[in-house]
């Protein structure tokens, strides 16, 4: 493109790919004063378009202490369902002496009314998981691990070998029912035992899950301690083994990081983001952690940003009312507090 910035200059830009990733090179001429300019600028070009992933009424629900009637989950994710999400997911398929919040799975997997345009993960740990969920009629599933030893052990009961092999199993026969598998790595950046991970630790369980079949990868800052710096790092590694194509991002925002973070995310070629409605979340093993960034906030910046989600953001505002008010919390996103002051 060429166009005249003002009558004494001119700027030039460009379009470009560079390591997989697209930039804008803009070049601009000037004359004041009689002297000539030349000034370069290099900037990432942010997607078009980015999913998200509404993780509400799973990760949102699951650390809630008094038991949310099954009723009101099945109508958030129909509300939901109407919002133009393309992904939600739904409830998850573990035990329910270790998360009996998540023990009516079935009653909701069946009954929620399945948008055409929307699918519906749930978690499943192992085999058994695997086919409870199927029996009940998911048609996706998500394995979790972590990069963390201690954090795997305390989640998940088993190390993060084990637990490679539990997801070898689940991902083999997903593959041959023809069922798609999400992945999760847990404390990305941080664990709540362990303290900082290494990425190149990170790097390599994400890598495990892509080889053994996951055709995403979450990378959860479980505990909200990242920083945009801590985030471009572990990106870094992570990109070195698997395509940004393939991963997502799933911040938390106990100190308040998770916008900078995900924006750092997207400057570096990602454009799947995990968020829950209302800032709801927290995992029962990550004591202290606060929700997940609320998926409206998120909605806010990318559309502020002319980024497409294909989401109506008055309808999850919607949804997350409806969801406060079942559970007699204020919203945690910011977002939704500033419209319900203005209307
Ligand atoms: C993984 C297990 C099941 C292993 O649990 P376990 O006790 O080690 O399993 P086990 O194989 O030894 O079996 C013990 C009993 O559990 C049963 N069992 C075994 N598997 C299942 C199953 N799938 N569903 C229902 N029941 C199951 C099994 O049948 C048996 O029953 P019993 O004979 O004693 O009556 C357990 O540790 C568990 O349920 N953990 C909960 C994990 C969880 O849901 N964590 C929260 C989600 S992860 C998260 O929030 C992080 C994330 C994803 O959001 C990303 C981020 O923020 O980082």
């Amino acid at each position: 493109t060429r166009e005249n910035a003002d009558r004494h200059s001119v700027c030039i830009g460009w379009e470009c790919a560079l390591f997989d990733n697209r930039y804008n090179i803009c070049l601009l001429f000037s004359i004041s004063n009689m002297t000539f300019h030349f000034q370069c600028t290099l900037t990432r070009e942010y997607p078009e378009y980015v999913k998200i992933i509404e993780v509400g009424p799973r990760d949102g629900l699951q650390n809630e202490k008094e038991m949310v009637p099954t009723r009101v989950k099945i109508q958030l994710i129909n509300m939901l369902s109407e919002t133009g999400l393309p992904v939600i997911e739904a409830t998850s398929f573990v035990s329910s002496k270790w998360v009996p919040q998540m023990a009516d799975h079935t009653e909701v997997l069946q009954a929620i009314h399945r948008s055409s345009h929307a699918r519906y993960p749930v978690l499943t740990p192992n085999m058994h998981g695997f086919q409870d969920a199927v029996a009940a009629g998911a048609t996706e599933v998500a394995v979790f691990g972590s990069a963390s030893e201690t954090f795997s052990q305390k989640n998940i009961n088993c190390s993060i070998d084990d637990s490679m092999l539990r997801f070898e199993e689940v991902i083999c026969t997903a593959k041959q029912q023809q069922i798609p598998v999400r992945g999760y790595v847990s404390c990305a950046l941080g664990c709540p035992y362990e303290g900082p991970i290494e990425p190149t630790k990170v790097a390599e369980v994400v890598k495990r899950l892509y080889e053994l079949g996951c055709y995403e990868v979450s990378l959860g800052d479980t505990i909200g301690v990242g920083t945009p710096g801590s985030m471009a790092k572990m990106l870094h590694y992570v990109m070195k083994e698997v395509p940004s194509s393939a991963l997502a991002v799933h911040c938390h925002d106990t100190y308040g990081q998770a916008l900078a973070n995900i924006l750092t995310a997207l400057q570096m070629g990602i454009c799947a983001v995990d968020s829950s409605v209302a800032g709801l979340g927290g995992c029962p093993y990550a004591q202290g952690a606060s929700g997940n960034v609320s998926t409206e906030d998120v909605l806010y910046m990318l559309h502020g940003m002319g980024i497409k989600t294909g989401v109506d953001l008055s309808k999850v505002i919607e949804a997350g009312d409806f969801i406060c008010k079942a559970l007699k919390r204020k919203t945690n996103s910011k977002v939704a507090q500033a419209r319900s002051k203005s209307s």
